[in-house]
């Protein structure tokens, strides 16, 4: 594979090595179920929008894999700011994240290199410098509103017409 750019071969995008919007799509809604059925971390997750969540992990894991999308959410350490997340409960949900991936049957390098996109946003998540899981979700955090039925309904992946249609109008 290191060779590949040497001799001129078009190297796939993660995102397509993936298998792409339903792939990814798939993984994060299974990823999602692990998380929210995960004692180590599920109390983080008890006030805030699910949908709003899944919509912003599909569309960043899109566009940070090289796919068609733009992240549209909040940056990472205003999304988990006051949830006193700590480092053994960014390992929890990593763990997490590996369970789906084995389950889909993703390859060591995509794994490797997916969770090599998400290892340097670890010090904008974690608050608290501990192992410590299983901590309870501050009672003062204030969860972001729900996304309007409309943007949910449309999802988190552009059109596959969009250029045309913006070409249009
Ligand atoms: C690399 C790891 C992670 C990534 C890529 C990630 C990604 C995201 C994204 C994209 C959002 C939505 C942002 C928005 O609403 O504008 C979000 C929100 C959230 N994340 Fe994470 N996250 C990570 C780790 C964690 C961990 C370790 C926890 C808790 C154990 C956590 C708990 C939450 C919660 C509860 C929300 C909803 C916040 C709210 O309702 O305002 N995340 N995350």
């Amino acid at each position: 594979q290191g060779a590949s750019s040497s001799s001129g071969e078009q190297k796939k995008t993660l995102y397509e090595r993936l298998g792409g919007e339903a792939a990814i799509s798939a993984v994060v809604d299974d990823f999602a179920q692990r998380v929210l059925a995960d004692p180590r971390i599920n109390q983080k997750f008890a006030k805030s929008n699910a949908p709003r969540l899944l919509y912003f992990l599909k569309q960043q894991i899109c566009a940070a894999t090289g796919g068609p999308c733009k992240y549209e959410g909040r940056d990472m350490q205003t999304a988990h700011r006051n949830m006193g997340i700590t480092n053994g409960e960014f390992n929890a949900l990593v763990e997490d994240l590996v369970a789906t991936l084995n389950k889909f049957n993703v390859p060591k390098p995509e794994q490797d290199e997916l969770l090599g996109i998400l290892a340097p946003m670890r010090s904008q998540i974690v608050e608290v410098q501990s192992d410590a899981t299983g901590t309870p979700l501050p009672a003062d955090f204030k969860p972001a509103p729900p996304l309007p039925e409309k943007k949910i309904k449309a999802g988190p992946f552009p059109k596959k017409n969009q250029r045309k249609m913006k070409a249009r109008r």
